[in-house]
Parts: C-alpha cells; structure tokens; sequence
C-alpha cells in the first residue's frame, strides 16, 4: 500500500508548482521556481550525481552540491530535486539542489531497534529485492524477515533473491515464506562463468525502481554486474573459512537497467536492519485478508496477543484455508522487532 507523501518527513515537503518555462525568469522570481528536474543517482561526500532531462535527447549526469536554503534536509538516491546553477553536466560543472520533490515510498533503518534516529536508505523505488544466498553464507531468516517488514513499512512489493542455487537447494527455504506470497527469483552461477535464472529477475525487475539488499558476500554485486552489463561494481571474495564476503560496496547507487527498463538500486552490505520506526498497522495493511479481521481488536491491539480478534477470524474460516499460516508469518515477522536486529 502507497503511503501519502504527509507520514514522511514534513521538513521536506516544500510544495511549490513547476513552472519551469511558464514565465520568464524575473530578478525578484525565487530561483527554485526556474529550477530543472533531475533524479539523484548517488550520493557521495556531500556531492550529489544527478540526471537530468531523463528519456529526452538531452539526458545528461550532472554533478551537484545542496543549497544552502535546504537546511539539513537529506537528500538520498532516488530522489526527484530541483536543479539551478550550472546544469549542462559538462566536466566543470556544479549544479545547485534547490528543492526535494515530495517522496512516494521511503526505505529507513534504525542503527537498531531503539535508536531513535533513522536513516534513510533510499527514495520513490517500487520494490525491495531482499538478496539471500541459498548457501556460503547461510540464508539468515530473522534479518530477511526484517527486511520484509521494512518494504511493508516503507510501501515498497518485496521480491526474495535467492542465489547460489548451485549450492543448496532452494525448496526449504521457499517454503517458510510461501504463507507471505512473496514472489522468489532463483539464480545460480553456472560453470561458464554466467548466471542462471536472469530471465526471471529481468521480469521481475521491468519498467520498477527495485532496491537491492543483502548482507556481505550474498552475491549481490555479481548479480547487479549480470543485469548491468559494465555496472563496474566491484565483486568481492567469500572468505573459505568465515564464509563472510568483504565488504566491498561503500555507497547506494542507482542503475539504469538495459533499454530503459527500469532502475536497480545497489545498496552496501548490511549487517543489521533497526526497525524502531515502524508501525505494526502499515504492516498488516499489506495482508488485506487479514486486516479485515481486526475490527474487533481491543484498541492499540499488537495483533500478537490473547485478546487478538484474529486468532477467531482465522478459525472461523474468514481468511480462507491458509488464513492460519498466514496469521502465523505475519506474527512472526511483528515479533521480529524484538529480536535482535543483526540476526
Ligand atoms: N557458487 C556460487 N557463487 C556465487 C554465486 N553468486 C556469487 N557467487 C560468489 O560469491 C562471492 C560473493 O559475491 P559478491 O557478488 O561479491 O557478493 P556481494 O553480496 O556483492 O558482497 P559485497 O560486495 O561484499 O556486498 C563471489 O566469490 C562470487 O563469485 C552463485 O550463484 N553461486
Ligand atoms: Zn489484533
């Protein structure tokens, strides 16, 4: 379910009509009502690379800094901005980020689950590809579930990558997430160096802005290098004996997948995923079989208690034959929160 723009950071949300071109710029005209479009594509040391006039004949990667005017706002990849300044991208150039456009899904983590300060991972992308390695490293399914909850939370479809099916077989894990109906795309490196099941993840990937996840050493740089031919990501070793991958990846950044057909956000390994903002009510809004069975919860229910109204609904069959599993999964991922946040 898309969140509105108003349960995310009111700070941002300047909102001022485009209209670039609308009127001639006048010396007592705001600059950010002359600014031009462009969409941040990486972030790094307080520079910002931006591209603008994207699908035109004049699509061009600019480099901009923050204007002063936007206070301590944060501006993350897959943001919309306002540019002024110099915005011809030529190598000399630094263009001027006057304005944040509001925001239509945001994915934040917590250092854990009871800092209080969030970070922002990524802006407007669709879905959450959460990347697990079958084996080498071991799939670790209280940090995937907690990943799950993050894209509910964030209005972003999960997708389960699971790779190095060469390694293990991908059956019992499937079979924990099955009640979610989390879609799955399998991969596996074959021995001529290629990768299996790419076809899968294309579809899965069309026409979205997917964001990419996963600890260390998953194999998630060699799968964004098979779906971005000269990604230039830098794939790293597993070591034999911790079976823990180096960390490679240092900064989020955004990729145009081939043909236009959609965009892959490339995230640095994680270790943990916080979760200290989230709201168990946006959770279960993405289970709607279930959610239709809470009108009877006494208020402020966590829907992981003995006053539940949900263990009833299930059982009198409001949720069809797989409301009980389905209730089971998302209990499991509600209690998630109290786990610890690294495992
Ligand atoms: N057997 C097997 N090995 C794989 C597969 N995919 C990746 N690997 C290997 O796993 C190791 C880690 O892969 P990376 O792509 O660097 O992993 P990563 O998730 O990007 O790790 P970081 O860059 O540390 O975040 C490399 O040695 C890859 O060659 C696979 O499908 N099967
Ligand atoms: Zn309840």
């Amino acid at each position: 379910m898309a969140r509105s723009a108003s349960d995310y950071d009111e700070s941002d949300v300047r909102i001022r009509p485009n209209k670039r071109g609308s009127r001639p710029r006048s010396k007592d005209r705001p600059a950010h009502l002359d600014a031009v479009p462009a969409m941040v594509t990486g972030v790094d040391r307080g520079r910002y690379t931006v591209i603008v006039g994207l699908g035109t004949d004049n699509e061009r990667v600019v480099l901009a800094m923050r204007a002063r005017e936007l206070g301590r706002k944060g501006i993350v990849v897959g943001d919309d901005v306002a540019l002024v300044g110099d915005v011809t991208g030529s190598p000399d150039a630094l263009a001027r980020i006057v304005r944040v456009e509001t925001r239509r899904t945001l994915l934040r983590r917590t250092a854990d689950d009871t800092d209080p300060v969030e970070r922002v991972i990524v802006a407007n992308a669709d879905q959450l590809v959460v990347v697990s390695a079958l084996a080498n490293p071991e799939p670790r399914p209280r940090l995937i579930d907690r990943c799950l909850v993050a894209a509910y939370d964030a209005g972003m479809d999960p997708l389960l990558a699971l790779t190095k099916a060469d390694l293990a077989d991908p059956a019992p894990f499937l079979e924990n997430y099955a009640p979610l109906e989390v879609p799955a795309v399998i991969t596996a490196t074959t021995d001529a160096d290629g990768t299996d099941g790419l076809d899968a993840v294309r579809d899965a990937l069309h026409g979205r802005v997917s964001v990419l996840v996963g600890h260390s050493g998953v194999g998630k740089s060699t799968l964004v290098n098979a779906l971005v031919p000269g990604a230039y990501r830098a794939t790293g070793v597993v070591n034999d004996v911790t079976g823990r991958g180096r960390h490679t990846s240092t900064s989020a950044v955004a990729l145009r997948l081939p043909d236009g057909d959609g965009w892959v956000i490339d995230t640095p390994g994680i270790r943990s995923f916080g979760l200290a903002h989230v709201d168990p009510e946006r959770i279960i809004t993405h289970f709607p079989d279930l959610e239709a069975g809470t009108d009877e919860c006494p208020r402020g229910c966590s829907h992981d208690e003995e006053e539940c109204a949900l263990d009833t609904w299930v059982a009198e069959g409001h949720a069809g034959p797989a409301g009980t599993s389905r209730l089971e999964s998302l209990r499991r991922l509600l209690r998630t929160r109290h786990t610890q946040s690294g495992d």
